[in-house]
Protein backbone atom coordinates (compact mmCIF):
# COMPACT_ATOMS: atom_id res chain seq x y z
CA UNK A 1 0.00 0.00 0.00
CA UNK A 2 2.72 2.12 1.26
CA UNK A 3 4.62 1.79 -2.33
CA UNK A 4 1.50 1.84 -4.36
CA UNK A 5 0.92 5.51 -2.72
CA UNK A 6 4.76 6.72 -3.58
CA UNK A 7 4.04 5.72 -6.79
CA UNK A 8 0.97 7.43 -7.19
CA UNK A 9 2.04 10.29 -5.77
CA UNK A 10 5.49 10.42 -7.61
CA UNK A 11 3.40 9.65 -10.90
CA UNK A 12 0.68 12.42 -9.99
CA UNK A 13 3.21 15.33 -9.61
CA UNK A 14 5.61 14.17 -12.58
CA UNK A 15 2.30 14.43 -14.62
CA UNK A 16 0.82 17.67 -13.03
CA UNK A 17 3.66 19.33 -11.32
CA UNK A 18 2.75 22.84 -12.99
CA UNK A 19 -0.83 22.32 -11.45
CA UNK A 20 0.18 24.34 -8.61
CA UNK A 21 1.44 27.57 -11.26
CA UNK A 22 -1.83 27.43 -12.62
CA UNK A 23 -3.56 27.93 -9.11
CA UNK A 24 -1.97 30.78 -8.62
CA UNK A 25 -2.05 32.27 -11.57
CA UNK A 26 -5.75 32.15 -11.42
CA UNK A 27 -5.95 33.44 -7.69
CA UNK A 28 -3.40 36.20 -8.72
CA UNK A 29 -6.08 37.16 -11.83
CA UNK A 30 -9.24 37.05 -9.64
CA UNK A 31 -6.88 39.26 -6.49
CA UNK A 32 -6.38 41.48 -9.95
CA UNK A 33 -9.64 41.88 -10.44
CA UNK A 34 -10.70 42.68 -7.35
CA UNK A 35 -8.12 45.10 -6.30
CA UNK A 36 -8.48 48.00 -9.27
CA UNK A 37 -8.20 51.54 -9.10
CA UNK A 38 -11.15 54.12 -8.87
CA UNK A 39 -12.77 53.62 -11.54
CA UNK A 40 -13.91 50.24 -11.34
CA UNK A 41 -13.03 47.21 -12.67
CA UNK A 42 -11.54 47.29 -16.11
CA UNK A 43 -10.20 44.43 -18.09
CA UNK A 44 -7.11 46.72 -18.72
CA UNK A 45 -6.89 47.94 -14.80
CA UNK A 46 -7.03 44.08 -13.88
CA UNK A 47 -3.94 42.69 -16.58
CA UNK A 48 -2.14 45.55 -15.20
CA UNK A 49 -2.44 44.71 -11.77
CA UNK A 50 -1.98 40.92 -12.43
CA UNK A 51 1.52 41.56 -14.62
CA UNK A 52 2.72 43.74 -11.28
CA UNK A 53 1.56 40.82 -9.33
CA UNK A 54 3.66 38.32 -11.19
CA UNK A 55 6.17 40.67 -11.35
CA UNK A 56 6.52 40.67 -7.77
CA UNK A 57 5.95 37.23 -7.58
CA UNK A 58 8.60 36.00 -9.89
CA UNK A 59 11.20 38.29 -8.48
CA UNK A 60 10.63 36.03 -5.41
CA UNK A 61 11.27 33.22 -7.22
CA UNK A 62 13.96 34.35 -8.27
CA UNK A 63 15.32 35.48 -4.79
CA UNK A 64 14.27 31.70 -3.31
CA UNK A 65 16.34 30.56 -6.47
CA UNK A 66 19.62 32.59 -5.33
CA UNK A 67 19.58 31.02 -1.42
CA UNK A 68 19.17 27.49 -2.56
CA UNK A 69 22.04 27.82 -4.88
CA UNK A 70 24.94 26.96 -2.92
CA UNK A 71 23.10 23.42 -1.90
CA UNK A 72 22.18 23.04 -5.29
CA UNK A 73 26.01 23.69 -6.49
CA UNK A 74 27.24 21.25 -4.12
CA UNK A 75 24.82 18.30 -5.25
CA UNK A 76 26.00 18.82 -8.90
CA UNK A 77 29.00 18.80 -7.61
CA UNK A 78 29.28 15.12 -6.60
CA UNK A 79 26.98 14.68 -9.30
CA UNK A 80 29.65 15.72 -11.76
CA UNK A 81 32.59 13.82 -10.39
CA UNK A 82 30.95 10.73 -10.99
CA UNK A 83 29.51 11.86 -14.63
CA UNK A 84 32.92 12.55 -15.50
CA UNK A 85 34.45 9.78 -13.94
CA UNK A 86 32.19 7.35 -16.07
CA UNK A 87 32.77 9.16 -19.19
CA UNK A 88 36.34 8.92 -18.60
CA UNK A 89 35.70 4.84 -18.23
CA UNK A 90 33.53 5.32 -21.31
CA UNK A 91 36.12 6.23 -22.99
CA UNK A 92 39.07 4.23 -22.13
CA UNK A 93 36.64 1.39 -22.81
CA UNK A 94 36.00 2.31 -26.35
CA UNK A 95 39.55 3.87 -27.43
CA UNK A 96 42.00 2.12 -25.12
CA UNK A 97 41.09 -0.78 -23.90
CA UNK A 98 42.84 -1.12 -19.90
CA UNK A 99 44.60 -4.88 -20.04
CA UNK A 100 42.80 -6.43 -17.43
CA UNK A 101 44.32 -6.16 -13.71
CA UNK A 102 45.72 -9.70 -12.28
CA UNK A 103 43.25 -10.81 -10.13
CA UNK A 104 44.49 -11.95 -6.32
CA UNK A 105 42.73 -13.03 -3.25
CA UNK A 106 44.85 -12.11 -0.45
CA UNK A 107 46.59 -8.55 -1.24
CA UNK A 108 47.06 -6.16 -3.37
CA UNK A 109 50.41 -5.75 -5.46
CA UNK A 110 51.61 -3.48 -7.61
CA UNK A 111 54.49 -3.74 -9.56
CA UNK A 112 56.65 -0.92 -11.57
CA UNK A 113 53.72 1.08 -12.44
CA UNK A 114 53.76 4.77 -14.37
CA UNK A 115 51.15 6.42 -13.31
CA UNK A 116 49.75 8.59 -16.25
CA UNK A 117 46.51 10.42 -16.82
CA UNK A 118 44.83 9.88 -19.46
CA UNK A 119 46.25 12.87 -21.07
CA UNK A 120 49.55 11.41 -20.67
CA UNK A 121 50.92 13.35 -18.45
CA UNK A 122 53.02 11.52 -16.05
CA UNK A 123 52.63 11.62 -12.10
CA UNK A 124 55.15 8.82 -11.01
CA UNK A 125 57.05 6.19 -12.17
CA UNK A 126 58.32 2.85 -11.00
CA UNK A 127 55.52 2.31 -7.92
CA UNK A 128 56.06 -0.66 -6.23
CA UNK A 129 54.12 -2.17 -2.94
CA UNK A 130 51.95 -4.65 -1.87
CA UNK A 131 48.85 -4.63 1.01
CA UNK A 132 48.20 -7.84 2.57
CA UNK A 133 45.54 -7.99 5.25
CA UNK A 134 46.01 -6.29 7.90
CA UNK A 135 48.47 -4.80 7.72
CA UNK A 136 47.25 -1.18 6.29
CA UNK A 137 49.37 1.11 3.96
CA UNK A 138 48.86 4.87 4.08
CA UNK A 139 49.71 7.15 0.57
CA UNK A 140 50.15 11.30 1.23
CA UNK A 141 51.52 13.48 -1.01
CA UNK A 142 50.95 16.86 -2.08
CA UNK A 143 47.59 18.17 -3.44
CA UNK A 144 47.91 16.75 -7.31
CA UNK A 145 50.14 13.85 -6.75
CA UNK A 146 48.56 11.39 -7.83
CA UNK A 147 46.83 9.77 -4.97
CA UNK A 148 43.48 9.49 -6.36
CA UNK A 149 45.04 8.70 -9.49
CA UNK A 150 46.71 5.86 -8.25
CA UNK A 151 43.44 4.86 -6.72
CA UNK A 152 41.77 5.01 -10.35
CA UNK A 153 44.20 2.75 -11.34
CA UNK A 154 43.56 -0.15 -9.10
CA UNK A 155 39.70 -0.19 -9.52
CA UNK A 156 40.27 -0.36 -13.29
CA UNK A 157 39.42 2.93 -14.25
CA UNK A 158 42.49 4.22 -15.73
CA UNK A 159 44.40 2.62 -17.55
CA UNK A 160 47.93 0.58 -15.99
CA UNK A 161 51.41 1.82 -17.88
CA UNK A 162 54.73 1.02 -17.20
CA UNK A 163 57.60 -1.44 -18.70
CA UNK A 164 56.84 -5.27 -17.09
CA UNK A 165 53.96 -3.37 -14.73
CA UNK A 166 51.78 -5.97 -13.18
CA UNK A 167 49.00 -4.94 -10.65
CA UNK A 168 46.82 -7.26 -9.03
CA UNK A 169 44.20 -6.48 -7.13
CA UNK A 170 41.32 -8.63 -4.76
CA UNK A 171 38.24 -8.94 -6.10
CA UNK A 172 36.83 -7.62 -2.59
CA UNK A 173 38.07 -4.54 -2.80
CA UNK A 174 35.94 -1.10 -2.77
CA UNK A 175 36.60 2.68 -2.20
CA UNK A 176 35.53 5.46 -0.23
CA UNK A 177 35.95 8.58 -2.14
CA UNK A 178 36.32 12.17 -0.51
CA UNK A 179 32.99 13.57 -2.40
CA UNK A 180 30.46 10.42 -1.61
CA UNK A 181 27.42 9.77 -3.81
CA UNK A 182 23.99 9.36 -1.94
CA UNK A 183 21.70 7.57 -4.15
CA UNK A 184 17.92 8.58 -4.63
CA UNK A 185 16.14 6.18 -1.87
CA UNK A 186 15.70 5.55 1.90
CA UNK A 187 17.73 6.04 4.13
CA UNK A 188 18.22 2.15 4.20
CA UNK A 189 19.64 2.57 0.69
CA UNK A 190 22.33 4.52 1.84
CA UNK A 191 23.59 2.47 3.95
CA UNK A 192 23.46 -0.37 1.82
CA UNK A 193 24.38 1.28 -1.46
CA UNK A 194 24.99 0.49 -4.15
CA UNK A 195 22.88 -2.64 -3.10
CA UNK A 196 19.01 -1.85 -2.19
CA UNK A 197 17.76 -2.19 1.04
CA UNK A 198 15.92 -5.10 2.05
CA UNK A 199 14.17 -4.91 5.86
CA UNK A 200 13.99 -7.88 7.43
CA UNK A 201 17.64 -8.94 5.60
CA UNK A 202 19.69 -6.10 6.13
CA UNK A 203 18.28 -3.85 9.04
CA UNK A 204 20.46 -5.05 11.85
CA UNK A 205 23.85 -5.11 10.13
CA UNK A 206 22.89 -1.69 8.91
CA UNK A 207 22.42 -0.09 12.17
CA UNK A 208 25.34 -1.54 13.79
CA UNK A 209 27.45 0.41 10.96
CA UNK A 210 25.42 3.80 10.96
CA UNK A 211 25.99 3.55 14.68
CA UNK A 212 29.85 2.31 14.32
CA UNK A 213 30.19 5.95 12.26
CA UNK A 214 27.89 7.89 15.13
CA UNK A 215 25.16 8.86 12.74
CA UNK A 216 22.61 6.46 15.20
CA UNK A 217 20.73 10.29 15.30
CA UNK A 218 19.57 9.56 11.68
CA UNK A 219 17.51 6.21 13.44
CA UNK A 220 16.05 8.02 15.52
CA UNK A 221 15.19 11.33 13.82
CA UNK A 222 12.88 9.03 11.91
CA UNK A 223 11.34 7.20 14.82
CA UNK A 224 13.45 3.79 13.65
CA UNK A 225 12.48 3.61 10.29
CA UNK A 226 14.57 2.60 7.60
CA UNK A 227 12.34 3.65 4.93
CA UNK A 228 12.54 7.60 5.60
CA UNK A 229 12.93 9.64 2.09
CA UNK A 230 14.73 13.11 1.51
CA UNK A 231 16.76 14.72 -0.78
CA UNK A 232 19.86 13.38 1.56
CA UNK A 233 22.45 15.77 0.13
CA UNK A 234 20.45 18.76 0.95
CA UNK A 235 19.32 17.86 4.77
CA UNK A 236 22.89 15.57 5.35
CA UNK A 237 26.34 17.43 6.57
CA UNK A 238 29.25 17.34 4.90
CA UNK A 239 30.95 15.43 7.52
CA UNK A 240 27.88 13.34 7.92
CA UNK A 241 27.57 12.47 4.04
CA UNK A 242 31.27 11.33 4.48
CA UNK A 243 29.94 8.99 7.37
CA UNK A 244 27.62 7.67 5.45
CA UNK A 245 30.07 6.37 3.14
CA UNK A 246 32.18 4.91 5.90
CA UNK A 247 29.49 3.11 7.44
CA UNK A 248 28.94 1.46 3.09
CA UNK A 249 32.60 -0.07 4.02
CA UNK A 250 31.63 -1.43 7.48
CA UNK A 251 28.04 -2.75 6.46
CA UNK A 252 30.00 -4.47 3.41
CA UNK A 253 32.93 -5.63 4.77
CA UNK A 254 34.79 -5.78 1.86
CA UNK A 255 38.98 -7.27 2.62
CA UNK A 256 40.46 -4.02 1.33
CA UNK A 257 39.09 -0.44 1.08
CA UNK A 258 40.37 2.56 -0.59
CA UNK A 259 39.99 5.36 2.16
CA UNK A 260 40.63 8.66 -0.76
CA UNK A 261 40.53 11.45 1.98
CA UNK A 262 37.22 10.41 3.15
CA UNK A 263 37.24 11.94 6.47
CA UNK A 264 38.37 15.55 5.69
CA UNK A 265 34.88 17.01 6.53
CA UNK A 266 34.47 15.09 9.72
CA UNK A 267 35.25 16.40 12.63
CA UNK A 268 39.01 16.01 14.15
CA UNK A 269 38.35 14.00 16.88
CA UNK A 270 36.17 11.62 15.52
CA UNK A 271 38.54 10.76 12.82
CA UNK A 272 41.09 8.19 14.95
CA UNK A 273 37.63 5.86 16.17
CA UNK A 274 36.40 5.86 12.52
CA UNK A 275 39.69 4.65 11.07
CA UNK A 276 39.65 2.00 14.16
CA UNK A 277 36.16 0.68 13.22
CA UNK A 278 37.48 -0.10 9.65
CA UNK A 279 40.42 -2.27 10.73
CA UNK A 280 37.86 -3.47 13.99
CA UNK A 281 35.65 -5.20 11.37
CA UNK A 282 38.56 -7.12 9.29
CA UNK A 283 38.75 -4.41 6.42
CA UNK A 284 42.15 -3.42 5.64
CA UNK A 285 42.21 0.34 4.31
CA UNK A 286 44.91 1.53 1.87
CA UNK A 287 44.24 5.22 2.69
CA UNK A 288 44.94 8.08 0.54
CA UNK A 289 45.44 11.23 2.90
CA UNK A 290 47.24 13.84 4.31
CA UNK A 291 45.89 13.64 8.11
CA UNK A 292 48.75 14.10 10.28
CA UNK A 293 47.67 11.66 13.04
CA UNK A 294 46.98 8.72 10.42
CA UNK A 295 50.53 7.39 10.39
CA UNK A 296 50.19 5.87 13.67
CA UNK A 297 47.21 3.91 12.46
CA UNK A 298 49.16 2.11 9.80
CA UNK A 299 51.39 -0.35 9.34
CA UNK A 300 53.23 0.81 6.82
CA UNK A 301 53.68 4.20 4.74
CA UNK A 302 54.08 4.40 1.18
CA UNK A 303 57.94 4.00 0.16
CA UNK A 304 60.02 6.60 0.19
CA UNK A 305 60.79 6.44 -3.42
CA UNK A 306 57.09 7.91 -4.50
CA UNK A 307 58.89 11.12 -4.14
CA UNK A 308 58.82 10.87 -7.78
CA UNK A 309 55.63 12.50 -8.29
CA UNK A 310 55.78 15.32 -10.64
CA UNK A 311 53.74 17.68 -8.41
CA UNK A 312 55.90 16.57 -5.25
CA UNK A 313 57.17 20.67 -5.23
CA UNK A 314 53.89 21.65 -4.52
N1 LIG B 1 40.67 13.03 -15.86
C1 LIG B 1 41.82 13.66 -15.79
N2 LIG B 1 42.43 14.09 -16.89
C2 LIG B 1 43.61 14.75 -16.84
N3 LIG B 1 44.26 15.02 -15.68
C3 LIG B 1 43.68 14.63 -14.55
C4 LIG B 1 42.45 13.93 -14.53
N4 LIG B 1 42.13 13.67 -13.24
C5 LIG B 1 43.12 14.17 -12.49
N5 LIG B 1 44.07 14.75 -13.27
C6 LIG B 1 45.28 15.40 -12.83
O1 LIG B 1 46.11 14.42 -12.23
C7 LIG B 1 46.83 14.97 -11.14
C8 LIG B 1 46.65 14.09 -9.93
O2 LIG B 1 45.29 14.21 -9.48
P1 LIG B 1 44.79 13.43 -8.20
O3 LIG B 1 43.33 13.72 -8.06
O4 LIG B 1 45.20 12.03 -8.29
O5 LIG B 1 45.60 14.17 -7.05
P2 LIG B 1 45.60 13.90 -5.47
O6 LIG B 1 46.98 13.51 -5.08
O7 LIG B 1 44.51 12.93 -5.13
O8 LIG B 1 45.28 15.35 -4.94
P3 LIG B 1 44.46 15.86 -3.65
O9 LIG B 1 45.38 15.70 -2.46
O10 LIG B 1 44.23 17.28 -3.98
O11 LIG B 1 43.20 15.04 -3.56
C9 LIG B 1 46.31 16.38 -10.95
O12 LIG B 1 47.26 17.28 -11.51
C10 LIG B 1 45.02 16.41 -11.73
O13 LIG B 1 44.77 17.67 -12.27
Amino acid sequence: MQEFTYNFLTEFFLLYDNLPIWFHRLISFNFAWRNVPTGGASPASAVQNYLYDRTISMSLVGVQALTSFPSELAKMDSRATRLLELREALELASHEQPPPLGESHSKIVVRNLTLATPNQVTLAEGLTFQVERDSPILITGPNGAGKTALARVLLGLWKTRGADVSVSVPRALSIVPQRPYLAPGCLGDQVTYPKRFVGDQDASKAEEALKAVGLEHLLERSHGSWDARCMWEEVLSGGEQQRIALSRALFHRPDFVLLDECTSMVAADAEERLYDCVTAVGVTPLTMSQRLFLPKLHKQLAPSSWNVFRASAG
